[in-house]
């Protein structure tokens, strides 16, 4: 496997088991003990604690749950070869950042301080013994394995019970066994969501999947009163497990598989560079870190190099929960001065569960418009080679060439940029949103579903909001990069060209072409597409079916996929306002009419700001200025019972074109400022 595939990414829909791995399947059933059957265990209880996500020990409401009414716990992660097939969605990168978490999770298992650890050993897996320093030796060149054996260690501290195979079969053999199962409900999708429901087919009342993650799930309306019940967990004690308190035994059955042997296995070969390390450590430093960075957070957000260090960095960890959301903020208010850094930050890790709500309220976010009236969008323009010029970074557009580049690099963008490339895929390049959205599933480290597709179909203006923004990426130029040196670092070939050409290198004067070396069409891509007439080509296909969309909203079933924070209401407040038929002499509404406050240029470049959702928090949208005002949806109008950029002083005028008077766009500044955690009420 190798991060650089080009391949089409589609579902992770993949051979079976079988195909892959014969009956390679572990632990064996042999090698499962009855619970009854274990040393010292009285009753015999007995909990396996499946991980999937949520991968620590500390808040986590499944395992603590297993230590307070077992008396035994087995730990179990299951390897499952689907993720592993050449079609998978996941680059090298990530995968090494999950094997890295697992060999971590293992330690903490082993020094947890339970009463007692119990050890069976089930037949070696074939083919996923601990690679030797033989087989690694020779090899190492091309396996990594001298770095494998670094980050993934040895497997001679055991406290995790690892498998290899499907995980049904798996669960259903412990199950067989007289084991129960808990494990921690999460928002999935796809192959996840199908796996899900086989499991809960297969182990019937033995499996118990335990909301623990601040998410609601046990109502018909799960954003009723939604903000009061994220603010009630966030701020609740911690689910920490009492071993001390109770007499619970951890059995750890040895099977023979590793992370460092199903890296080795499937020849996981990173090539990317600046990945974090997948260790429990490694994020509680960060954590740390970070707090002292907290007061410049809010100048550090926009830039994309300011960003790399001056964001918090902790999305990976958050993605495969090496740290819980409600960890991190606790910490960061118990350690972090008060400030508007602190409350910006704080809101983000609310947006994180306000899109993980959205995957859980609808899981067809990966597969399918959110909005009846987009299905299909640009799927009748779909072309190769401009979806090829965008991944690889060589549209004409150096700020979304030094982006995409970075991230296939790195696996790692800010907010900005995955919204700006995001934008200019859909709405100028005019690609269906999830090819692109596949894409950045693929490279991105910190990849979370539930936030990454419910995103891009926020930017994508798949929704049905009255508002949408497209981003403009010469003026991100000017804005976050005017001297180049973000730019020039992924595009190297710029490197010559004087800063003052990088918004629009083009436009470089033939002499200065000569003078530099560089020439525009041959050494870097001349625009594949022309921006302003593609822009304008959106807006106008936009508008003609934006009262459509509005009114699908009214329809509970696309209100209640659409989960916006102000539930219901938000979503006919939406189709009251714009879902209105065309006037009377049949012509659609304006966008000028159904801007609530946007500046909208008449040279075609429009911000409509009137920005619903988190989805525009999403936007990072304008918001208010200062930690005291906290502006209300109301659930009605623009904001329509979701965050709303309604305090127009936030918004600095400063939309200065390149002289062209075109070239605006509602990428405002104050789109990084304070959105309160009050604004999702
Ligand atoms: C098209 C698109 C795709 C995205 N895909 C992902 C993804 O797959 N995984 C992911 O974690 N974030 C995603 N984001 C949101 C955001 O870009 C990242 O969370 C952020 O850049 C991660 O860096 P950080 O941890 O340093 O963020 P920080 O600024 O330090 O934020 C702290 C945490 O808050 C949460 N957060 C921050 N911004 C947002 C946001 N706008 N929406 C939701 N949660 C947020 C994340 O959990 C993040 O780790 C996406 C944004 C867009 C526009």
């Amino acid at each position: 496997m190798s991060d650089e595939s080009d391949r089409e990414i589609e579902d992770a829909t993949v051979g079976t088991v079988a195909d892959v791995l014969g009956d390679t399947t572990r632990p064996h059933s042999s090698g499962i003990p009855a619970p009854a059957d274990l040393d010292g265990v009285e009753s015999g209880t007995g909990y396996v604690v499946w991980h999937r996500k949520h991968l620590r020990l500390a808040d986590h409401r499944a395992l603590s749950r297993a230590v307070a009414e077992g008396d035994a716990v087995c730990p179990l992660f299951v390897f499952d070869p689907a993720f592993y097939s050449s079609d998978g969605l996941a680059c090298d990168a990530r995968i090494r950042f999950l094997h890295e978490a697992v060999a971590s999770l293992n330690r903490l298992y082993a020094a947890a301080p339970k009463r007692s650890v119990l050890r069976t050993t089930t037949q070696s897996a074939a083919g996923l013994a601990e690679p030797t320093p033989a087989e690694s030796g020779p090899s190492a060149g091309k396996t990594d394995a001298g770095r494998r054996e670094a980050s993934l260690g040895r497997a001679d501290v055991s406290g995790l019970t690892v498998g290899f195979g499907d995980p049904v079969d798996i669960l259903s053999r412990f199950v067989d066994r007289g084991w129960s199962v808990l494990t921690m409900a999460t928002p999935t999708s796809r192959y996840g969501q199908r796996r899900d429901e086989r499991v809960r087919a297969a182990c019937g009342n033995a499996v118990t999947f335990v909301s623990g993650d601040g998410l609601v799930r046990d109502r018909e309306w799960p954003r009723a009163d939604w903000q009061s019940h994220v603010e009630d967990w966030l701020t609740a004690s911690q689910h920490t497990p009492a071993w001390d308190d109770h007499d619970t035994a951890q059995l750890s059955i040895e099977t023979g598989v590793t992370p460092a042997a199903v890296d080795e296995k499937f020849d996981i070969t990173p090539v990317k560079t600046r990945v974090p390390s997948g260790t429990h450590r490694a994020a509680t430093k960060r954590l740390r870190e970070f707090v002292d960075q907290v007061p410049a957070y809010p100048t550090n957000i926009s830039a994309p190099q300011d960003a790399r260090e001056g964001t918090s960095g902790l999305s990976p960890y958050l993605n495969f929960g090496l740290l819980s959301v409600r960890q991190v903020y606790q910490h960061v208010l118990d350690n972090a001065p008060s400030c508007r850094g602190r409350s910006m930050f704080t809101d983000r890790l609310v947006w994180n569960m306000h899109y993980n709500q959205k995957l859980s309220d609808w899981p067809g976010w990966t597969e399918r418009a959110v909005n009846p009236v987009f299905e299909g969008r640009n799927e009748d323009r779909h072309d190769p080679e401009l979806v090829a010029a965008w991944k690889n970074g060589g549209t004409g557009f150096p700020m979304v060439d030094a982006a995409m580049r970075c991230l296939r690099r790195t696996g790692w963008l800010n907010f900005r940029m995955r919204a700006m490339c995001a934008s200019f895929f859909t709405h100028i390049l005019h690609q269906p949103w999830w090819i692109g959205a596949d894409w950045y599933h693929h490279h991105l480290i910190d990849s979370d579903v539930g936030i990454n597709y419910t995103q891009w179909q926020s930017q994508a203006g798949l929704i049905g909001k009255p508002s949408q923004r497209v981003y403009n990426p010469r003026k991100q130029v000017r804005d976050h990069d005017a001297d180049g040196v973000w730019i020039t670092r992924w595009v190297p070939e710029l490197q010559p060209l004087p800063s003052q050409f990088l918004a629009r290198p083009e436009r470089t004067p033939l002499a200065i072409q000569q003078e530099c070396g560089v020439t525009i069409g041959a050494d870097y891509p001349s625009p594949v597409v022309d921006f302003e007439t593609r822009r304008q080509a959106f807006w106008t296909r936009h508008e003609r079916r934006r009262s459509d969309a509005a009114r699908e909203l009214r329809r509970p079933e696309i209100a209640k996929r659409a989960s916006f924070s102000g539930g219901y209401e938000a979503a006919q407040a939406i189709a009251d306002e714009y879902g209105r038929d065309g006037t009377e002499d049949g012509t659609q509404l304006s966008l000028g009419e159904i801007d609530d406050g946007g500046d909208e240029d008449t040279g075609g470049d429009r911000s409509v700001t009137g920005q619903g959702d988190a989805d525009a928090a999403d936007a990072e949208g304008p918001s208010t200025s200062d930690d005291t005002q906290s502006p209300m949806p109301t659930g009605v109008g623009a904001s329509a019972g979701e965050p709303a950029p309604d305090d127009e002083t936030a918004v600095p005028d400063d939309h200065a074109g390149d002289g062209s008077g075109t070239d605006h766009d509602g990428d405002d500044d104050a789109s990084d400022a304070q959105t309160s955690i009050q604004r999702f009420e």
